[in-house]
Formats: structure tokens, C-alpha cells, sequence
């Protein structure tokens, strides 16, 4: 018998049972799309007006964009993959005292849209991990320069000597304070007196937030008082201020209350100045790689969103489930959780669930090379922030390389210093950071743009999606924010796709062939604002004269685009319900995509090209995590915040009142009797759009509390839609 043990098994991989489906199915919806180009060639050196010639045209570029984008999106349908992991089983393959150590980088940019209190949960949630504790090293990047946060994270480091045990000795699954707490926890007197401990905490933040400064008597240390000294020096603001590195806690010297070690805990918050770029988040994270180097130099990085708390404590044990499989070991750069978010409402009416970003689409990626880097919630290797798999590129200094071993304690005086030499502004001046090593510079999506570098450079990654969420996170709450949001994504991802790194050409001959249309899915996802455009304004202003411009119903040519629509949509609807969702969730979703089509994409396409021309734009803005609650209530029951006067909502206004007007005197016509077949499919098309605009519609006249549309807004859609009406008069000839 053959009786060699295999090792105990850490991971496994299952292709999906679609694959076959998917690929039968591309085949096929091929071929459709090839007949569907035969019929607009057709059409279009046969059409004896201009104004037909014109509208295929349109017609034509449009389908094309689609078709562009449906191919990219093949990529993810090739070979999706499912992954387990065995945490178990990690102890049977390594001594805990072997295990790599885990540098944790949390961002935070500015006190009032991200409360210094959510902050601190999130990092309690994560120092209290199921890791040994002297294992893990804190670093809070602080690129709103806030003493409040500073403050904040003092008061933590002291109530982690409390929580820390209490999780451990409870076995607490929730380990966010806020989220424990809100649960039904089970009370005792240590429960009442921890809460008490933790009420006290934040009423303490909340005063000095509110007070607007830190005065002397919430300053109980010589060392805290020095630190805070920073602040009152002339001139120290936001965007210009020195380097601010405070160790916190330190793991050899810090003791919780049953005398078992803390973990590193080291608040930085970068030199800043008005006169030197300082490249967003990824610069944050950068300065956060060199002084972890200084500090503790683990190999392994998590990345996390001062957002997104960790909800399973024994997440980083799963991670290193593919950390330390020496099958995967050595390509391998980051494992990636998905997004999840906490606060949905029940038909996540902004679809913030972006279940295809965060979730589908990683799945299909990592049947081939691996999931994009999605920004947070995210096992990165160190190694593969400094060069290719096979030849390594050291940092500018020798006590920045990877195999540096630090041997002094964080708070040694030359640890320090290097720590704040790091942290200055112009520290990359004339260094390979921001380009071939660390996060890559040049674009406002850094997570997907550095993501993108490293599979080029031949790295690979795995997707991590446990059954209960690793991470969650918040979403904005209004309409605004999600619009806002993403038209950052928008203008960060074209930033990629024409940029000479473009996923079509570079990318392509980088990572092969699917990889690099789906990558190209992404970099070129705002142009779907052509496409939707298009078909939010051509076929209805069409019907409103009464001008056919798809197949009569009694043509084979319908069933076509029957097929087409009907395949997309179905197959769409279909792969949201595998992963979950609802079938209410899927209708959100696809609304949103229309209105981001509408909007955001629109804006974002109009202001990347503006700012390519060398036209300034506003650059990262950060989404807030705060609401009011009038404004949550609304967002309870399901109700669209318009609430602002925004120029994104103009368009959507413009829209929805062309399809409502159109889809009246279309129905006043079918009913008459008037050329039914030849315009059914505009009337059916406008029919689903104006379902979409209901919460528009609701929002203009019908509603009376904040959330509803302002009355400027309303007025300059009506005013754009009848300019566009107008414009659209030759269809009368
Ligand atoms: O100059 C900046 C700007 C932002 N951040 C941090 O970046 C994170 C993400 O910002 P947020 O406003 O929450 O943006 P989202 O759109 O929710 O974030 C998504 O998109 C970003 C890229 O646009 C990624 O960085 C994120 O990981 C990803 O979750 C937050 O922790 C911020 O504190 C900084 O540290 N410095
Ligand atoms: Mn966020």
C-alpha cells in the first residue's frame, strides 16, 4: 500500500459548475452580436435620410460599447473558482510562535466624515485578532493631521488593556466595540463595567471634538503633552504640517490588564505640504510601508479602510491558510477579502453592495491569474510591494529592505528618527516609490491601478470569500455621496485605461488575454456612459415623433434583439441570485447602473478629458461615513436623498422627465392605433426606463420632507429636456 501522508491540507479549489454554461453561452450570444453588426451595416448604407443614417450610427457606436464591454466581461466567465480554507489546520503546519507577523495600515483622511471614534473601532476590532498578540503592529495613517485623532487613539491604546482580555477570556465573536455593544450581548457585571468604560471613552472624544481643541485637562502625560505641543506650533494645518509619529503602544513595554502583551500600536500622520504632491491614499500608504519598515518590518501587510471593521477575529489565520502554502507561496502577492458592508437597507436601493466589483467578478478572476486589489481588506505580501517574482528591487536605504531585521525597540531614538525622516514630504524625491515599488502613483483608483502593476509584473493573487464576512464596511448613505464616489472610480480608472500602462494593449501583452479584458472591463467601465446615454434619449425622442428606429415586431430581426436583451439581462439577473442576492437588490442594481450612466459616468468622462487638457479637477474626495438621523430614516425606509442642488442630478432629472413624456404620447398613440409594431420596443424600452425614474418622478412633486428633489434642480431638467426636445426636431422631417 502506498502510505505516504499527505500534509494537512490548508486550502482547496473547485471550479464553478457554470463554466460550461457560460462559455456554450458567449459562444452562442457571439453569433448574435455578429448578426446584430450585419443588420446596422445593412442599415447603414441603405438608409436614404440623413437623419436615419445619423440615428443607426448613434445606434451603431453605441452597440459597440456594449458589445466592447459585454467581451471584457467574458473574462470573468471563463473560469470562476471557488476556494476553502482550513485555519484549523494552520497549527498543524507551523508553531503559533512561527507564524509571520502582521503590520496593519488603517487610513483615515479627515476627522468629520470619518469619526475618530469609527476609526478606533476598527483598529480594536483588529488588534483583538485570534493571532499572537506580539505578532501584530498597529500603524494608523492620519492624512487629516487631526489631534483629535491623535486623542482618540490614546484613550484606545488604554482601553485595549481592557478589551483586548475580554474578547479573548469571552470568546466575543463581534470585536468592534460600537457593533458588540449594539448587539444582544450578555450582561454581567464585567460586561456593565467594560461598556461603562467604553461609554466614558466616547463621551471624552465627543467633548474635545466638540470643544474643537484638546485642552490641558483631558492631557494626562508628559509624552502625551509633548505630542499635542505639535499642534499648537504656528502654522500647523492640514495641508502643512510636520511629520507626526507617536508609538502608542509598544508591544515589549505595554501589558493588558491580566499582564499578557499588547500589540505595537503607532499613530503617523505624514509631513504635508501645500507645495508637494502627496498622492491620496497611496501615499498614505507608502509612508506607512517605510515607517512599518523602520519599526517591525513584517512580511505580511493588511490593508484595511478606516471604515471597515473586522468581523471575524480569526480572519488573519485563514489568510495565512495561502501564506504558507508553498504550493501558491511563491507568486503569490495579496489575498483579498471581498467588500461587505453593514447598514444595507433591505433593497440596497444605491446598490452599494456593488455585488459584481466585490464579489462576482473576483470569483471569475481568480480561475486565472486572481482578484483585482480592491483597496482594503486585503493580505499583502511585503515582498511583492519591491519588484517582480524573480528579481527584487531594494528600497533607496538599507534599513528599508525586506530583509532587514529590526533589532531595536519602535520607541529607540534612531528608530524614530528614521520613522520621521520617512514620513516627510519630500522623502520620494528622485526614489522608485509611487513607480516600481510600493503603491503606484497616477491614478484615483490606486487600489485597482496597483493591483493591476503587480499582475503585470507576474504576480498572482487569491480571493478569500468565507461564508461570514472577514470585513465590514459602511456606505454612503445618499444619493449624492454614491454619485460622487463614483465618480472618483470613473475618473481614476480612464486615468488607467489612457495611460500608456492602458489594460488593452500593455496589459493585455502583460498578463494574456483574459486578464487583460478584465481589467479593461473596469478601465473602461465609465464609457458605458455612452451607450446608456444613448438609449436613455434616442429611442424616445424618436417615439415622441412618432419615428421607428428598431425592428417591427412581425421581423425575425426582433427576435434578435429580443435575445440580446433578454440573454444579458437574464444571464446578469441570474448570476446576482447565485451569489445571494435578491431578486428586489438586482432591480436596485440595474437602476443604479442606468443612473450612474446618467450621471456620474457622464461627468466623470467629461472631467477626466477636461482635466487631460490640462483643466484642474478636485482630485480624491473623500466619501462621508457620518449621517443625520432624518437622513438614515429616510434611507430605512427606502426613500432616494436628492435633498441637494447637484448638477448630477439635473441630467437625471432631464432624463426621466424626455422618458415620461415620451412614454405618455407614446401610450396615447399605441392606443390609437398608430403604427404599433414598428414602435412597440420604444414604448416597452421607455416603459422600463420611466420604472426606473419613479423614485425621480417621487422625488420632484410628490414628496414634502427634505430628502425630495429642490425645486432649482427640477426646474433646469425641465429646462435641459426641452432644449433637447428641440434639438431633436429634425425627426419631425
Ligand atoms: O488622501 C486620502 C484620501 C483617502 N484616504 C483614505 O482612503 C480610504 C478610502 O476612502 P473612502 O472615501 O472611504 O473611499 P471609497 O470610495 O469608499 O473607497 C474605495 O475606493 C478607494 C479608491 O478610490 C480605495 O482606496 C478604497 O480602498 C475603496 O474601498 C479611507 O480610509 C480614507 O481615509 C487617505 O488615507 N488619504
Ligand atoms: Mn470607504
Amino acid at each position: 500500500m502506498n502510505a505516504t501522508r499527505s500534509p494537512p491540507l490548508l486550502n482547496t479549489l473547485t471550479p464553478s459548475r457554470r463554466t460550461g454554461f457560460n462559455r456554450a453561452f458567449a459562444a452562442v450570444y457571439t453569433c448574435a452580436i455578429l448578426a446584430l453588426f450585419y443588420r446596422h451595416t445593412q442599415t447603414l448604407i441603405s438608409s436614404k435620410t440623413l437623419v436615419s443614417f445619423y440615428v443607426t450610427l448613434a445606434l451603431s457606436v453605441s452597440d459597440l460599447i456594449l458589445a466592447f464591454m459585454w467581451a471584457n466581461g467574458q473574462a470573468f466567465r471563463m473560469r470562476p473558482v471557488y476556494r476553502k480554507e482550513f485555519p484549523d489546520n494552520i497549527e498543524k503546519v507551523v508553531n503559533t510562535s512561527d507564524l509571520p507577523g502582521l503590520d496593519v495600515f488603517i487610513c483615515t483622511a479627515d476627522p468629520y466624515k470619518e469619526p475618530p471614534m469609527s476609526v478606533v473601532n476598527t483598529a480594536l476590532s483588529v488588534m483583538a485578532y485570534d493571532y499572537p498578540t506580539d505578532k501584530i503592529s498597529l500603524y494608523v495613517s492620519d492624512d487629516g493631521g487631526s489631534a483629535f485623532t491623535l486623542f482618540a487613539f490614546i484613550e484606545a491604546a488604554r482601553f485595549a488593556a481592557h478589551w483586548l482580555p475580554y474578547c479573548r477570556e469571552n470568546d466575543i465573536a463581534k470585536r468592534s466595540p460600537d457593533e458588540y455593544f449594539a448587539t444582544n450581548y450578555s450582561r454581567s457585571s464585567e460586561t456593565e463595567k467594560i461598556k461603562l468604560m467604553y461609554e466614558s471613552m466616547k463621551m471624552k472624544v465627543k467633548h474635545v471634538v466638540g470643544k474643537g481643541e484638546v485642552s490641558e485637562e483631558y492631557i494626562t502625560g508628559d509624552e502625551d503633552r509633548e505630542a499635542f505641543r505639535k499642534w499648537s506650533s504656528d502654522g500647523f494645518s492640514r495641508q502643512n504640517h510636520p511629520a507626526v509619529v507617536q508609538v502608542l503602544l509598544d508591544k515589549n513595554k505595554d501589558k493588558d490588564i491580566t499582564g499578557h502583551c499588547l500589540p505595537n500600536l503607532v499613530y503617523v500622520s505624514r509631513q504635508k505640504s501645500k507645495t508637494s504632491p502627496h498622492h491620496f491614499k497611496a501615499g498614505a500608504l507608502n509612508v506607512l510601508v517605510r515607517v512599518s519598515a523602520a519599526m517591525t518590518n513584517a512580511p505580511v501587510i493588511l490593508t484595511l479602510d478606516c471604515d471597515m471593521y473586522s468581523n471575524d477575529p480569526r480572519t488573519p489565520l485563514r489568510a495565512m491558510c495561502y501564506v504558507l502554502d508553498p504550493e501558491i507561496q511563491k507568486n503569490l502577492a495579496y489575498i483579498q477579502f471581498p467588500q461587505e458592508f453593514h447598514g444595507l437597507n433591505k433593497n440596497d436601493i444605491y446598490a452599494c453592495e456593488n455585488k459584481r466589483l466585490f464579489k462576482v467578478h473576483p470569483v471569475g478572476f481568480d480561475g486565472l491569474s486572481g482578484p483585482n486589489y480592491l483597496g482594503t481588506g486585503c493580505f499583502i505580501r511585503r515582498r511583492a510591494l519591491f519588484g517582480d517574482p524573480s528579481t527584487m528591487i531594494s528600497p533607496e536605504t538599507k534599513d528599508l529592505s525586506l530583509d532587514f531585521v529590526v533589532n531595536q525597540p519602535i520607541t529607540a531614538p534612531s528608530v524614530l528618527e528614521l520613522a520621521h525622516r520617512v514620513a516627510g514630504c519630500n522623502y520620494e524625491n528622485r526614489t522608485k516609490w509611487g513607480s516600481k515599488i510600493g503603491f503606484r502613483y497616477g491614478s484615483l483608483v490606486e487600489d485597482y491601478y496597483t493591483g493591476y502593476h503587480m499582475k503585470c509584473e507576474g504576480w498572482r493573487s487569491v480571493f478569500c470569500y468565507p461564508e461570514k464576512p472577514a470585513f465590514l464596511g459602511d456606505v454612503p448613505f445618499n444619493l449624492l455621496d454614491v454619485l460622487g464616489q463614483n465618480k472618483r472610480w470613473a475618473i481614476g480608472l480612464l486615468e488607467v485605461a489612457f495611460s500608456r500602462y492602458s489594460t488593452i494593449a500593455y496589459g493585455v501583452k502583460a498578463m494574456g488575454l483574459l486578464m487583460g479584458l478584465g481589467y479593461s472591463y473596469y478601465a473602461f467601465w465609465p464609457i458605458y456612459a455612452i451607450p446608456v446615454t444613448t438609449y436613455s434619449y434616442l429611442p424616445q425622442l424618436a417615439l415622441l415623433h412618432g419615428v421607428s428606429i428598431f425592428p417591427k415586431v412581425s421581423e425575425p430581426w426582433f427576435l434578435l434583439y429580443m435575445f440580446l436583451f433578454l440573454g444579458a439581462y437574464g444571464q446578469d439577473l441570474l448570476e446576482f441570485v447565485i451569489d445571494g442576492g435578491t431578486i428586489q437588490r438586482w432591480w436596485s442594481d440595474q437602476r443604479m447602473w442606468m443612473m450612474r450612466g446618467l450621471s456620474c459616468y457622464l461627468f466623470g468622462l467629461t472631467e477626466f478629458f477636461l482635466n487631460s487638457i490640462g483643466i484642474p479637477t478636485e482630485g480624491f474626495n473623500v466619501t462621508s461615513k457620518v449621517t443625520d438621523d432624518e437622513q438614515s430614516k429616510r434611507y430605512e425606509q427606502g426613500l432616494f436623498e436628492f435633498r441637494v442642488a447637484s448638477p448630477l442630478f439635473v441630467t437625471l432629472a432631464t432624463a426621466a422627465l424626455i422618458n415620461l413624456s415620451s412614454f405618455i404620447l407614446g401610450i396615447i398613440n399605441f392606443l390609437n392605433g398608430n403604427n404599433r409594431e414598428g414602435l412597440l420596443m420604444q414604448l416597452v424600452l421607455t416603459g422600463l426606463i420611466v420604472m426606473n425614474c419613479v423614485p425621480i418622478y417621487q422625488a420632484m412633486v410628490l414628496r414634502s420632507n427634505k430628502g425630495k428633489m429642490p425645486i432649482k434642480t427640477s426646474i433646469s431638467g425641465a429646462i435641459l429636456a426641452s432644449v433637447v426636445y428641440v434639438m431633436a426636431s429634425p425627426f419631425s422631417k
